[in-house]
């Protein structure tokens, strides 16, 4: 009898795909191969750390290196446990694994804007395929999904089951509305297959490696902080988010992949900041010379954002650790080795 998905439970009344019999080849001696898509990325290349700490795992990452680096990876390029492969999700894949990490996709606002087109089709395309990969090979795939699926929510801080208030036609919706189509695709397998599925819906994450012009909040104004340039502060300044230190994030995940639950689940820090507060909170630790300053908005940005983590902790036993201003710093050393510009 299907479940109901309320508690996140198992809904399929299917049973999960087979592996495929190369599962089973001679020279396949990891307990766990693990694809990440978007491993080149900023979450990505941390959720690769974690997974290459466990020398029982092989991961391969798949990557087209449209906001990812293969200078997140560095440290294991050339490991006997590791491969990385320049591939667009968009085409299909061919490989042999017991876990997938979806993750690729522009995750920026001024990235995934570019070419919004490419972007949807990484969403839906590019999950498709991923889909059909697991089922192939009998894999569970996780999908990080968004807060983005609230869009500007009229619910606040958002539980799962808010259906969201997305505009369908907006200049951020090839995102939003790409993401809202890859969890109904998840579903779907898992309904129609039994493919065993996972979705997180992450919350604004922020740590070393984000790109030094990746256009999102905190790395703006960390790197126009050490810069000594003015923090640009969009209008009206009042918008509010909840930021999450990726090993909080990274954490969440790992739990929610290798827990019972399907969710979606929310994960994200509660923590909730307007961005004139963000502003004044980076201006005091990395630079209390440097100036705040107001500028024109993009379209549709949601005016309120913090996510209700009752389900993240009650059936992953997960709560973020760091704070916003345990995280800045760490995040500051990072930022300050890549600009080449000590602390004063
Ligand atoms: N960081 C956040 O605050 C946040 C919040 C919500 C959801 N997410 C999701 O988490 C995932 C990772 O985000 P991130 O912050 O690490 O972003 P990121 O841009 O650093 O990483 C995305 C990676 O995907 C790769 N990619 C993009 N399109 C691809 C394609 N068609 N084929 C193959 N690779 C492709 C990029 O080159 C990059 O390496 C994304 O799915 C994003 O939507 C992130
Ligand atoms: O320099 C800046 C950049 C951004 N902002 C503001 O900061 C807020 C956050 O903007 P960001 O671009 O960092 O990220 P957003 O919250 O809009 O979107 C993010 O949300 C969740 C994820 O899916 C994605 O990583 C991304 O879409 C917005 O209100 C924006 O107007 C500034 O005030 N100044």
């Amino acid at each position: 009898m299907a479940k109901d998905a309320s508690n996140g439970s198992r809904v399929s009344t299917k049973p999960p795909p087979e592996p495929s019999p190369l599962r089973r080849a001679k020279f396949f001696q990891a307990n766990m191969r693990i694809l990440v898509t978007g491993g080149a990325g900023f979450i990505g290349s941390h959720l690769v750390d974690k997974l290459m700490q466990n020398e029982k795992n092989e991961v391969i990452v798949v990557d087209n290196y449209f906001t990812g680096s293969k200078d997140n990876l560095r440290q294991w390029i050339g490991h006997p446990r590791f491969e990385l492969i320049r591939h667009d999700v968009t085409k299909p894949l061919f490989v042999e694994v017991d876990r997938i990490y979806h993750l690729a996709c522009p995750a920026s606002p001024i990235f995934y804007k570019y070419n919004p087109v490419k972007t949807i089709k990484t969403n839906v395309i590019g999950t498709l395929n991923m889909l059909g990969l697991a089922k192939r090979v009998g894999a569970r795939i996780l999908l990080t999904s968004t807060s983005e699926v609230y869009g500007d929510p009229l619910v606040h801080p958002q539980t799962e089951d808010y259906w969201g208030n997305v505009n369908p036609i907006g200049v951020r919706s090839c995102y939003d509305e790409g993401k809202r189509a890859a969890e109904t695709l998840m579903y779907d397998y898992h309904r129609l297959h039994g493919v065993e599925i996972r979705i997180a819906r992450i919350f604004n994450t922020y740590g070393p490696r984000m790109n030094l012009d990746d256009g999102r909040v905190v790395s703006n104004f960390l790197a126009q902080a050490i810069r000594d340039e003015p923090l640009t502060v969009q209008l009206p300044g009042t918008q509010t988010r909840s930021f999450c230190y990726v090993s909080d994030m990274i954490d969440g995940l790992t739990r929610l992949m290798e827990g019972d639950h399907i969710g979606p689940i929310n994960i994200g820090n509660p923590g909730e900041f307007s961005m004139l507060e963000l502003a004044e909170t980076v201006k005091e630790m990395i630079n209390p010379n440097v100036k705040i300053t107001t500028v024109e908005n993009t379209p549709d940005d949601p005016r309120q954002r913090k996510p209700d983590i009752t389900k993240a902790k009650e059936l992953l036993g997960w709560e973020p650790k760091i704070k916003l201003n345990g995280g800045i710093p760490l995040m500051e050393e990072d930022f300050r080795k890549r600009l080449g510009i000590s602390r004063k």
